[in-house]
């Protein structure tokens, strides 16, 4: 089984990216066109997860790279093997109701052509229904079920969890923030669901449903507290919870209402806090919705599901 998931440094005079080693970068390189950048996580030394939106079918093994660790030196670039997105996630299947991009599946395994050697800046974070977010979780193994599992980390309630995004900092370059969300996984997930509508994309929806699936996890809004939101540079980063000292990923970032930095990156020291309006919201694939999928083709990483 794989060394120890989810495991970070925690002191404060430690690097973004120690406090954060499973955060990837993904460079996607399109002749003429420049490039597009997405997050990942990596979740296995040879896997990262991330989000489907992020590649175009067109798009080659070749054109992507995947940047894991400390900036400059110790950070460490790849090639990419493969794409795998889930054979579910169609962007334009709702194209014939004006519904132009349809996020449901949307996530995807990126497989590195070599192994990630793994230091205290490059460490995968725990998948739910595995060993190792058993042993994170501190229950017995192999007792304890997937139910379990999320019972623990997504109970009935508003769930913290938090996602992790480039800020700039005063003293200039760009560092990593931990920006604290609420999944409302109770009476108030319809009233996240129903701002889906207030997307500039989905003003032909009429019902919610039709683009926020059981696939989705919703975070955002002003209540029970004022969450921060995503950009859509986020894609594809993951939704964590923190169990103690152990990091479980439980969503993908997949699609959001208002891209809040079209203008510029929030500022890493939490004081300034631009305030969205309420129906920014930002909705995440639920690992748990599609794990027969992960199952099946993490077969040999040895991660041991549940
Ligand atoms: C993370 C993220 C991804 C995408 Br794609 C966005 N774009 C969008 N959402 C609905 C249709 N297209 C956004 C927005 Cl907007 C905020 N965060 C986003």
């Amino acid at each position: 089984t794989l060394s120890m998931c989810g495991l970070a440094k925690e002191h404060p005079g430690a690097d973004d990216q120690e406090k954060n080693p499973w955060q990837a970068v993904i460079i996607i390189r399109r002749e003429g066109k420049g490039f597009e950048y997405c997050k990942g996580a990596l979740i296995s030394e040879y896997y990262v997860l991330t989000a489907a939106h992020c590649f175009t079918i067109d798009d080659k093994a070749e054109q992507i790279t995947v940047k894991i660790g400390r900036q400059s030196s110790e950070r460490q670039s790849f090639d990419v093997a493969a794409v795998h997105s889930h054979p579910l996630y169609q962007l334009q299947k709702l194209k014939d109701r004006k519904i132009d991009e349809f996020y449901d599946y949307d996530i995807a395994l990126v497989k590195l052509t070599v192994k990630v050697k793994l230091s205290v800046f490059a460490r995968p974070i725990c998948l739910p229904c595995t060993a190792g977010a058993t042993r994170a979780l501190r229950k017995p193994h192999p007792q304890t079920t997937c139910k379990e599992h999320e019972e623990m980390l997504l109970p009935a309630g508003n769930v913290a969890s938090f996602f992790v995004t480039d800020c700039s900092h005063s003293s200039g370059g760009n560092r990593l923030l931990r920006q604290t969300v609420h999944i409302k996984n109770s009476e108030l997930k319809m009233a996240c669901e129903e701002d889906a509508k207030k997307a500039k994309h989905y003003v032909n929806v009429t019902d919610v449903s039709e683009v926020v699936t059981d696939r989705f996890l919703c975070t955002g809004g002003i209540d029970p507290v004022v969450d921060p939101n995503t950009c859509k540079g986020d894609s594809g980063g993951p939704l964590i919870i923190q169990n103690r000292l152990r990091y479980v990923q439980v969503g993908v970032i997949s699609w959001g209402v208002v891209d809040v930095c079209q203008k510029r990156l929030p500022a890493c020291d939490k004081n300034i806090r631009v305030q969205s309006p309420s129906f920014a919201r930002d909705f995440h694939i639920n690992i748990f919705k599609v794990l027969p999928w992960l199952k099946q083709r993490l077969s040999d990483e040895g991660l041991d599901f549940l």
